[in-house]
């Protein structure tokens, strides 16, 4: 029997112990083992020569395995064939894979911190490949591209599917096979990690699918807003629907003039690259509060496609060379935006004031707290609190590292806040002052308020509380559509013109005034007598108690007649405001009463 003499053989190897098992067979044994008993032979060099002896053993049994029986021969020979040509056969198949891979797939990486990747992950989304997927990701981001499809939902947003975080997903695009990765690259300290996008493919299918990706995000109707991380690199913050120009109402010859401009930079690259001229254009927009500037810059990168990257001079942490990796990091062809550029300078310049005000100061203090208090946007004067400087912004702006090609944006409400070297032509070429409505404005608003365009949408409102449906209702009833004519609304929006002074009053308060009357021109022409006075009183109010506040009010009557209040360095208490009263005629004091009461509840003098 076979198996009874591979259990010979066996017992042969493996000697019997004593008290161990035994193994009965009737080959003498061949002795195989060192049975030499001199102990000089097991000192440390025992177990090498134990190995030895135990692979000598293992081949010797092979052999007389072997030439005992042929049949385990050939299967042992068989066996190894067997397997090597399996790992053969594999090593090939691997390498010929990798040939093939290389030869004809691109794998290509987009990190998220580029534009490539999100509009990558825009096309992405409008694959509806992923919606029948088994495992996918939903996202209310990358949407606005189809109104009405948003509005099927209750949420009023479009969701979007796509591919899911670390595994790769494979879909078909021209009857083609692309794999696709998402890999989330989180960092620890920040709240956006990064995001990694992985496509492979052919060569040519993926020159088509970016091409394609590109046309889908430019013709979308957004445009990207990137924010600033902490790590010096800019993340995705959200998507702004495009604004129409139009919409933006200044006179037609100063924002064609921003637009023109900013067209004819981005498309003469060459010109100043041949005269040494730095390939980066500014924008100061300056001006009274909400006339327009960031509606501006919004619509010009609606207009030209261009993302807009917004950084916050005061977010806590940001230093020189924070600020300055930021403005490299920032790709070409794009928006850099720096909103009240004016805010952290008069903080400084009221730290300075403080800070060289001190009596008691030595002349090296003072020069230190002088050097310390010029610069940084560090209201302590704190050595250890990080800060941007005004150099360090300069040199982020217009150094040698800045990036080219790119349009700054600042908007500032207080001009004279800012250093000259800041508004200088090179750094702000053009400046755009904004101002309050002029009367053509007020008109052009009414206008573009109430002219017959989309018609708002009925909401299904699925209210279950019987406060909120009674409110509903109360609402609904108050603001019945009132339809006119174009004519007719013609000559509403001239009553409006007239109605409304020039240079008080900003856009944004009109629009304010006009959003109380959606869709209801004529009482919107109604209500605006009275709401004029009311809001001029408010602001003559104000302006008084700020002009007490800095000390410069000088005791007497001032020019609108308004009596001085002897409260004792409290301006206004709340029963000042009867005086005011007493200026209105008819049966609306009451009302105006109350809203000065709110007023000055409001604001706390
Ligand atoms: N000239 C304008 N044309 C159309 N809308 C305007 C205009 N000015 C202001 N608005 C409206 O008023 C609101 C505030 O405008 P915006 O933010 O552009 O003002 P701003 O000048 O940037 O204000 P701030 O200086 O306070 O930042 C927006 O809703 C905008 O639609």
């Amino acid at each position: 029997m076979d198996a009874q003499r591979i259990l010979n053989a066996f017992s042969e190897f493996v000697p019997a112990t004593p008290g161990g098992i035994g193994i009965v067979n009737d080959v003498p044994p061949v002795p195989l083992t060192n049975t030499d008993p001199n102990p000089t032979l097991l000192n440390s060099t025992a177990s090498l020569d134990t190995m030895d002896t135990s692979i000598s053993s293992l081949l010797a049994l092979l052999l007389s395995l072997a030439v005992r029986n042929m049949d385990v021969l050939k299967l042992m020979l068989i066996g190894g064939v067997i397997e090597t040509s399996r790992r053969l056969v594999f090593t090939l198949w691997s390498q010929l894979w990798t040939w093939i891979s290389t030869s004809w797939h691109v794998t290509v990486h987009f990190e998220s911190h580029d534009e490539v990747y999100h509009w990558m992950m825009f096309w992405l989304g409008n694959q509806s490949v992923w919606e029948s997927s088994r495992e996918m990701y939903i996202t209310t981001a990358y949407s606005y591209t189809d109104q009405d499809a948003a509005d099927d939902f209750q949420s009023g947003k479009q969701l979007k599917y796509l591919p899911i975080y670390n595994m790769p997903s494979w879909f078909t695009y021209k009857g083609a096979w692309i794999s696709v990765t998402r890999q989330r690259n989180e960092r620890a300290n920040t709240p956006n990690p990064t995001e990694t996008l992985i496509l492979s493919r052919k060569h040519d299918l993926l020159r088509d699918i970016l091409k394609e990706a590109k046309e889908q995000s430019s013709s979308a109707d957004i445009i990207n807003i990137f924010s600033a991380g902490n790590y010096n690199e800019w993340y995705r913050a959200s998507s702004r629907r495009k604004r129409p120009l139009r919409s933006v109402i200044l006179e037609p010859e100063v924002k064609n003039a921003v637009l023109a401009d900013a067209v004819d930079f981005l498309s003469n690259e060459e010109w100043y690259i041949e005269r040494g001229i730095p390939y980066r254009r500014g924008y100061l927009l300056h001006g009274v509060p909400g006339s327009g500037k960031t509606s501006l810059i919004h619509s010009i990168a609606g207009e030209l496609t261009l993302d807009v990257y917004i950084v916050s001079l005061s977010k806590p942490g940001l230093d020189d060379s924070q600020l300055n990796g930021l403005f490299c990091a920032m790709p070409s062809r794009s928006i850099l935006l720096i909103e009240d550029i004016d805010a952290v300078f008069r903080r400084v310049t009221a730290a300075r004031k403080a800070v060289t005000s001190k009596p008691d100061e030595s002349n090296e203090e003072k020069t230190k707290n002088d050097i310390k208090g010029s610069f940084p946007f560090n209201p302590q004067g704190n050595e250890n609190m990080n800060g941007v400087t005004l150099s360090g912004l300069l040199n982020a702006l217009d150094g040698i590292a800045a990036s080219e090609g790119r349009l700054l944006f600042a908007t500032t409400n207080c001009v004279t806040a800012l250093d000259e070297a800041l508004s200088r032509p090179g750094r702000m070429d053009v400046h755009v002052e904004f101002k309050n409505a002029t009367k053509w404005q007020a008109r052009e608003l009414f206008w573009s308020f109430y002219e017959p365009r989309t018609k708002r949408k009925e909401k299904n409102n699925n209210y279950k509380d019987p406060m909120l449906i009674s409110a509903a209702v109360k609402f609904a009833t108050s603001t019945v559509p009132e339809p006119v004519k174009l004519d007719e609304l013609a000559k509403l929006a001239d009553q409006f013109e007239e109605s409304i002074p020039a240079d008080v009053f900003s856009v944004a308060s009109l629009q304010g005034y006009l959003m109380l009357y959606k869709e209801r021109p004529q009482s919107a022409i109604k209500g605006i007598e009275k709401w004029v006075v009311e809001e001029m009183t408010k602001k003559n109010i104000k302006e008084k108690v700020e002009k007490e506040e800095e000390g410069e009010d000088d005791g007497e009557d001032d020019e609108q007649g308004w009596e001085e209040q002897p409260s004792g360095g409290v301006p206004f208490a709340v029963g000042d405001f009867i005086f005011l009263g007493e200026e209105e005629e008819g049966g609306e004091d009451e009302d105006l009463g109350e809203d000065l009461i709110r007023f000055i509840i409001e604001h706390p003098v």
